[in-house]
């Protein structure tokens, strides 16, 4: 079997993706991914092309394989599938992170604030000295400030207060890292509160990996990434791509992307949109899974990372069915046509249909 991402015949586990694909359209020899070492990886396509198919069905092969700790953020709440064998995942429904586990830096912006201004420098020093979101509102009070802008304070953290995110007993890292997959369905949760538990468990995990108080390595797979790390001001990106502000989990993805290599944190995004991530994500990612791509900002934003052992335009090599993947691998410096195998967990994310297709790879339009 072929393994895409590893160099040489080393050992070490694999996550079974699919098959090769033949100009045709028939199934070539299986392929798989090598999960032995941690790699950053972008999956990406239009609505309905199968990415979070692909997610899941990375997760499901992490779950299968040795020394790896694979952490799914849900956006909408449909991998709870991996709850069921072989994956005997966790999903965590509306899971919390401790509030003094998010950077005091990172309170003025996730609440809106200006952190140079008085009341998001307030919530800064709050956040500095006090161990939790009660602590931090029992705070302002006796705060050193006008009491307009302690008002405005105890406004802000009331209404972080009722997202429900922040809790004494929050989610910690060493608990994300058993072999089953652990699932943040943050489906019932805003974008903002979204960002705050992802920016926690993704920085804590990459902290207990520097720490070495994990032997596992965790991986953190990310679907509708666009929501978590976008924006971002790192050079050209493509035309016409947006310039959306980063969510408050930026910081903590882009550490996990560029430097989480050396402590051993895997990253898998994927997004419907690459050309609203920084150029960074692309162009860090050491494995990128290209399903059908339509729209010309996000087929720039992939080809801008053609690697030049690429012969032929991506354009010109993008997959035109359901579930099928151009996979371009920069560890051995080669671009593969895959069919991405089916689910062993239930799909819940699946497109309903009034007839069921006879099959599920259709050409898309
Ligand atoms: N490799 C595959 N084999 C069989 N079915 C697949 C495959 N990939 C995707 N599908 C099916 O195609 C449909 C769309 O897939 P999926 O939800 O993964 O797309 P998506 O790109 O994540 O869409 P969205 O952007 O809307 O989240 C689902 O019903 C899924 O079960």
């Amino acid at each position: 079997m072929h393994i895409i991402g590893r160099a040489s015949d080393e050992p070490g586990p694999v996550c079974h993706l699919g098959n090769y694909r033949a100009r045709d359209g028939s199934d070539g020899a299986p392929v798989s991914l090598d999960v032995n070492s941690p790699h950053a990886a972008v999956v990406v396509g239009k609505r309905g092309s199968g990415k979070s198919h692909t997610l899941g069905v990375v997760a499901e092969g992490l779950a299968q394989a040795e020394g790896v700790a694979p952490v799914v953020v849900d956006p909408m709440g449909v991998f709870g599938g991996l709850e069921d064998a072989p994956a005997d995942g966790t999903v965590h429904e509306s899971p919390t992170v401790r509030a003094d586990a998010l950077p005091p830096s990172a309170w003025p912006e996730l609440l809106g604030l200006d952190p140079t201004g008085p009341v998001g420098s307030l919530v800064w020093r709050l956040a500095a000295d006090e161990d939790s979101l009660a602590d931090m509102l029992a705070a302002v009070e006796d705060a050193d400030a006008a009491s307009e802008t302690r008002r405005a304070a105890t406004n802000h953290l009331v209404l972080a207060d009722s997202w429900g995110v922040f809790s004494e007993d929050g989610l910690s890292p060493e608990s994300l890292c058993g072999p089953t997959p652990d699932v943040l369905d943050l489906s019932g949760m805003g974008e903002t509160p979204a960002n705050a538990v992802v920016r926690v468990v993704a920085r804590g995990l990459y902290d207990v990996r520097v720490a070495d108080a994990v032997a596992r390595l965790p991986w953190v797979l990310v679907d509708e990434a666009h929501a978590f790390v976008s924006g971002g001001d790192d050079g050209p990106r493509a035309a016409g791509s947006g310039n959306e502000p980063a969510g408050v989990a930026e910081p903590a993805l882009r550490t996990i992307l560029t430097r989480g290599r050396a402590p051993g944190v895997g990253l898998v995004l994927a997004t419907q949109r690459p050309s609203a991530l920084p150029g960074v994500a692309v162009s860090q990612a050491d494995l990128r899974i290209v399903h059908r791509l339509t729209a010309g900002p996000d087929v720039s934003a992939m080809a801008a990372a053609d690697p030049t052992y690429f012969d032929e335009s991506l354009t010109a090599r993008l997959p035109r069915e359901r579930g099928c993947a151009l996979v371009v691998d920069d560890t051995t410096e080669s671009v593969h046509d895959v069919r991405v195998r089916l689910r062993q967990t239930p799909d819940r994310g699946s497109t309903p249909v009034a007839v069921a297709p006879d099959d599920a790879s259709e050409t898309m339009e």
